[in-house]
């Protein structure tokens, strides 16, 4: 509001108000009081929002004026109020105009969009900063950790065990949504930090866009084409000087810190909403997990395809490789198709590998029902340079699936015309009209309906377009999986689009003994890769949260449940000694042995004997004797063909 106009325009009428009251609101002091009807022409100038304020300088402005309270005279006071508000708005000009000709000249600058990655590296590295976290200006965010995280392992055990039912044998949880701690990053405005001895200046701001529905933002289609207002942040990053490169370096320490531990873990993305996803660039893919990686070794497949596979990806991954492909022609792309029985590991190899090479992966379900084939080609094109694609269950997408879903208005006229001339469909009563339907009839008509936005799936040219047309991404490693490979179609798996076919297959004795091996072996010798490096510590462990995560995981240990016949009997600490005490390599082998000569080769999945093993996890002895009966009631189960499981 400007003050002079306000003024300009109320002082004819407040001069002729006052110049009436004069005479009548002289007080017994002798000073004027405020002239009445002076609120009522101020009002409707400064608008309704200011009214009560305005109210309160009137009640100020009599007090002061009858000289209860200093005696003062109020058109002094008037005036010295609008010279404060006056010099208070000359100020912010000055000031304002000094500051854009300081960042002009003498300051460099660099822009972040929120939807670029780096924004998130930014937002986690300031979040940790403690100057800005202790600025009198801040967002809160709820943070939620995964079970992965760290942390989690940090939760004292002896204060989440008071379970429900007071027995204190079972952990409870139910307090660790409170016990998680905020995350608390600059709100929106301009802050100021320290980095590496300079001074940055932060500035926030969130600007909303139209968004047409056309797909316009980052150049994905949209589809659903809705119109709407989308908000976008904009981080600016100044510092004192001509050149942008304090900025470059800070920007390069947040991308590294972001990623420190990230050699440790395999980070899991999908595909993000329909909605999110049309924004394309990051908005593509949804970070869903951050998982340890999976070491190689705990994938129990044939030496000799696990090697093939290996050596055939370093080769493909390695940095001279890109200029090989081009100067022959061939575009850089290296397909593997892992084929098997459920259970058997193809998922497993594919994170395994992620892992081994430091790829993060990304995982697409063509049953996903909102990915149109626009929407893969987008995903596809807004890879990074390296990756893991992970195509699951290829077989079970729109390829070669019968139309199930029927969206053709006419045939469902046609199905109720024939309703009604056959006498209505079972059941249907008389002469078949809506009316005459019965509850059966209308639910099987709402089931038979598809929602608007269903869609049939992904068509065999769709993925192809999708893997290696324009669109796709040189340098990525497709991993495609199924259980059918012979219903795939022959131009999914021709070379170049797949490389290398994986065979997986039930457990043979080998790999039953491996798998039993692996589960009772030593822990500390689980944390070492296939390189047989020592997995480096998350930061934040040192000594002291080492022994605490050791007391925490005996605790944890102490109350754990064991299984008895298949129902799960809690026994307290200390009993079954003799069971849980650890075995010695040579007694571990021995009685591998003995329990993979108890598994019939290539009748049950890896999965379903380490679900066997999972359930007698601390007593290998046990697994052992328990063998015989497990494996008389899993072939009677197969060959009956029944879900229900007798012995688990
Ligand atoms: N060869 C294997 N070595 C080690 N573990 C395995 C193996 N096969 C299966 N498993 C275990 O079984 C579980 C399921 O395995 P995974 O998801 O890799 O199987 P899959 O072949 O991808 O199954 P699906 O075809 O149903 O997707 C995992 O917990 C994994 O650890």
């Amino acid at each position: 509001m400007d003050f002079n106009t306000l003024l300009r325009g109320a002082l004819p009428t407040l001069v002729a108000n006052i110049s009436d009251a004069a005479g009548s609101n002289t007080t017994a002091f002798g000073k004027k009081s405020f002239p009445d009807g002076i609120l009522e022409t101020l009002a409707p100038l400064l608008g309704s929002q200011f009214n009560p304020l305005l109210k309160s300088f009137m009640l100020f402005y009599k007090v002061a004026g009858s000289g209860i309270l200093f005696g003062l005279d109020p058109t002094i006071l008037l005036t010295l109020f609008g010279f404060f508000w006056a010099g208070n708005k000359l100020w912010r000009q000055v000031y304002m105009t000094i500051y854009g000709i300081v960042q002009e000249h003498l300051m460099a600058t660099i822009h972040i969009n929120s939807g670029d990655e780096m924004f998130l590296h930014m937002m986690r590295w300031l979040a940790l900063q403690p100057g800005l976290v202790n600025s009198r200006s801040l967002t809160a965010e709820t943070t939620s950790k995964t079970a992965w995280e760290e942390e989690e392992q940090d939760l004292d055990i002896t204060k989440s065990s008071i379970s429900a039912d007071g027995s204190g044998v079972y952990l409870n949880f139910s307090n660790q949504e409170a016990r998680a701690p905020p995350r608390f990053i600059p709100a929106l405005g301009t802050h100021g930090f320290w980095f590496d001895g300079r001074f940055f200046r932060l500035h926030r701001k969130q600007e909303s866009l139209y968004d047409d529905g056309g797909g316009g933002g980052g150049g994905s289609s949209s589809s659903n084409g809705v119109p709407a207002f989308k908000e976008r942040e904009n981080l600016t990053i100044s510092c004192f000087g001509r050149s942008p490169d304090p900025i470059k370096k800070l920007l390069q320490h947040t991308k590294e810190q972001y990623y420190k531990d990230h050699h440790a873990k395999t980070i899991v993305k999908r595909p993000n909403s329909q909605n999110v996803r049309r924004y394309g660039g990051r908005h593509s893919w949804l970070h869903v997990a951050e998982r340890p990686v999976r070491p190689m070794k705990t994938v129990v497949l044939d030496e000799k395809q696990k090697v093939q596979v290996l050596s055939d990806i370093n080769e493909y991954l390695h940095p001279a490789t890109p200029r090989w492909y081009a100067n022959r022609g061939i575009p850089l792309r290296r397909g593997y198709l892992f084929h098997g029985p459920p259970g058997t590991g193809k998922t497993s190899l594919s994170f395994a590998l992620a892992g081994v090479f430091g790829l993060d992966i990304y995982v697409i379900s063509l049953l996903e029902p909102s990915l149109t084939e626009e929407d893969l080609s987008a995903l596809f094109n807004s890879l990074p340079r390296r990756c893991v694609v992970l195509l699951e269950d290829i077989d079970t997408a729109g390829l070669s699936r019968p139309a199930v879903v029927d969206n053709n208005p006419s045939n469902d006229d046609k199905e109720k015309e024939d309703s009604s001339t056959n006498g209505g469909r079972k059941g249907g009563g008389g002469g078949g009209s809506k009316e005459d339907w019965k509850v059966a009839d209308l639910a099987r008509e709402l089931k038979r309906q598809p929602a608007a936005d269903e869609k049939k799936g992904i068509s065999l040219s769709g993925l192809l377009n999708a893997i290696d047309g324009v669109a796709s991404h040189e340098g990525r490693v497709l991993i495609m999986t199924t259980n059918k490979p012979e219903t795939l179609d022959d131009a999914l798996i021709r070379p170049g689009r797949v490389d290398l076919q994986v065979a997986f297959t039930n457990a043979t004795r080998e790999q039953a003994r491996e798998l039993f091996e692996r589960m009772y072996e030593a822990d500390a010798t689980t944390t070492t890769t296939t390189h047989g490096k020592q997995q480096p510590k998350p930061n934040h462990t040192n000594e002291d949260d080492d022994n605490k995560h050791m007391t925490a995981r005996r605790r944890k240990e102490e109350l754990s449940i064991d299984v008895i016949e298949g129902g799960y009997t809690p026994i307290a600490a200390g009993a079954d000694n003799d069971e849980r005490r650890s075995l010695t390599p040579e007694e571990l082998k021995d009685i591998s042995a003995q329990f993979a000569a108890k598994i019939p080769p290539g009748q049950f999945s890896p999965a379903e004997i380490q679900g066997f093993l999972l359930k007698r996890k601390k007593y290998p002895r046990r697994a052992l004797a328990e063998a015989d009966k497990w494996v008389a009631a899993m072939v009677l189960q197969k060959a009956s063909k029944t879900k229900i499981l007798q012995v688990q």
